[in-house]
């Protein structure tokens, strides 16, 4: 398994670093490909591991793919199995996105339930419900959801759905059935995650009538079965790796970097919490400024849904935190089990107390350079965080959580003015 090793410079990053796509709108994306034939091109798509793994099970599914980052091309093969296997879904809980355009498209589907994860148990009622309230049929069996279309294997029906909480992929994998529904579907209290946005920009070049996406209600009216047309996009940039970059700019003094091709206007929570504690955000054109010039100060933060502060950055927050002046009360309400970096980063001397989903940071002068291990994804960009701003060398195992969501992170990193090496095949 390749390991990363930072040794901590002391110095500042100082640079430019181009943002790539957002993995969480590609990967739906990817999905929606599944609802029409002919050829579809994804742009501007990161080089990631979740990429490869969602072209394995679109070719698993019977799709011809091609990825050749920065572009995917995903056409309709000779033949359609509507299954998921556990072992794709278990590298990746977002395959459980093709639930709901395999059982619109296809009036079947079997798609392996994801299993619990290292941020919490995540199910997936929610998506469920929605099918169910839209006509399928769903059995639990042998760890898979086993769904059909009414009257075994018949078109959905729209439907008004209110999801009892908020989900991102929940409301993504309804969306996609009902643009294939027929009649008008009704979606009360769904995210308004960017991501969600941009799949409803795709659903309607697609052809399907898709009102309210970004919003926490949305109407949509399904096309006519064989009517969806394939799409040519560019994704969106992804909101956490620049998220991840800002936090990173800002852990050493002196920081100034810019984020090429970053949005500032899906980050505001984030840049609302950095400025707070001291840190300097501006747009530059299509870029975005991050510098800091003086001490930090401690911030606290509440996860929530967006346009809250998002789960996804809380973790490279709390080891900005590690280092700030104070105290910082971090609060997460999203996952249930998201603070498995705070170990890592008491290993490398943060004062961090966890209680239930509260962790309170005394800010620390120093962190230590150590071997630490990665546990999840964005768990693992806070060590690397934390890593840039040690003395000495860190050493970060498992980095193949990274993988999933960062691309080229020690080549951008290193553009930056970081020492970072990737050590293959290193002990586990
Ligand atoms: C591929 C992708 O886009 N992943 C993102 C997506 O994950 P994901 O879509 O899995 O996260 P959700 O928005 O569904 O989860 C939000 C909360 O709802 C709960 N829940 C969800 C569905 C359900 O049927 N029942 C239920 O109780 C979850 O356990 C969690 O507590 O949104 C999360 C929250 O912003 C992000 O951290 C992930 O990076
Ligand atoms: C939790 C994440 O991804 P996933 O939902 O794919 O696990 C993430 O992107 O931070």
């Amino acid at each position: 398994m390749d390991a990363l090793r930072i040794r901590g410079t002391g110095k500042p990053l100082k640079g430019n670093v181009r943002i790539s796509g957002a993995k969480n709108a590609a990967l739906p994306i990817l999905c929606a490909t599944l609802l029409s034939d002919g050829a579809s091109r994804l742009r501007n798509v990161p080089r990631l591991r979740d990429m490869e793994t969602t072209s394995a099970l679109l070719r698993f599914l019977g799709r011809d793919v091609s990825f050749d980052a920065p572009e995917i091309h995903v056409a309709a093969g000779s033949q359609v199995r509507p299954e998921a296997p556990y072992e794709l879904v278990k590298q990746m809980r977002a395959s459980v996105l093709v639930l709901g355009p395999l059982l619109a498209r296809f009036g079947r589907a079997k798609v392996s339930l994801p299993g619990g994860c290292a941020i919490g148990a995540r199910p997936i009622d929610q998506h469920l419900k929605a099918l169910e309230a839209m006509g399928a049929n769903i059995r639990l069996e042998r760890g898979y959801v086993i769904a059909e279309g009414p009257g075994g294997g018949g078109r959905l029906r729209g439907a008004e759905i209110s999801f009892d909480l908020p989900t991102v992929t929940g409301t993504e994998n309804v969306m996609m059935a009902a643009a294939l529904a027929k009649g008008r579907t009704t979606l009360v209290n769904c995210a308004r995650e960017p991501e969600v946005e941009e799949l409803g920009r795709i659903l309607n070049k697609m052809g399907a009538e898709v009102n309210g996406a970004g919003t926490d209600v949305m109407h949509i009216v399904g096309a006519e079965p064989g009517a969806l047309a394939p799409f040519d996009h560019a994704i969106i940039p992804d909101r956490i790796e620049a998220g991840t970059y800002m936090v990173a700019a800002a852990m050493i003094d002196g920081g100034d970097v810019l984020l090429e091709g970053a949005e500032l206007r899906d980050m505001e929570a984030l840049a609302i919490k950095m400025r707070a504690a001291g840190v300097e955000i501006a747009s530059e054109g299509q870029n975005v400024r991050v510098r800091r010039n003086g001490p930090l100060r401690a911030a606290n933060i509440t996860t929530a849904p967006h346009p809250g502060f998002p789960t996804d950055m809380q973790a490279q927050f709390l080891a900005l935190m590690s280092v700030a002046r104070g105290e910082s009360v971090i609060s997460e309400t999203i996952f249930e089990n998201r603070f498995m970096h705070v170990p890592e980063l008491q290993r490398m001397g943060a004062s961090v107390v966890v209680r239930g989903n509260t962790a309170v940071v005394q800010g620390v002068g120093k962190l230590y350079g150590a071997s630490v291990m990665a546990t999840d994804l964005r768990a693992s960009a806070s060590l690397v965080i934390a890593g840039l701003a040690a003395d000495e060398e860190t050493e970060i195992r498992r980095v193949y959580h990274l993988d999933r969501g960062y691309e080229c992170i020690e080549q951008k990193l290193g553009g930056l003015g970081a020492d970072v090496k990737r050590v293959r095949g290193a002990e586990a």
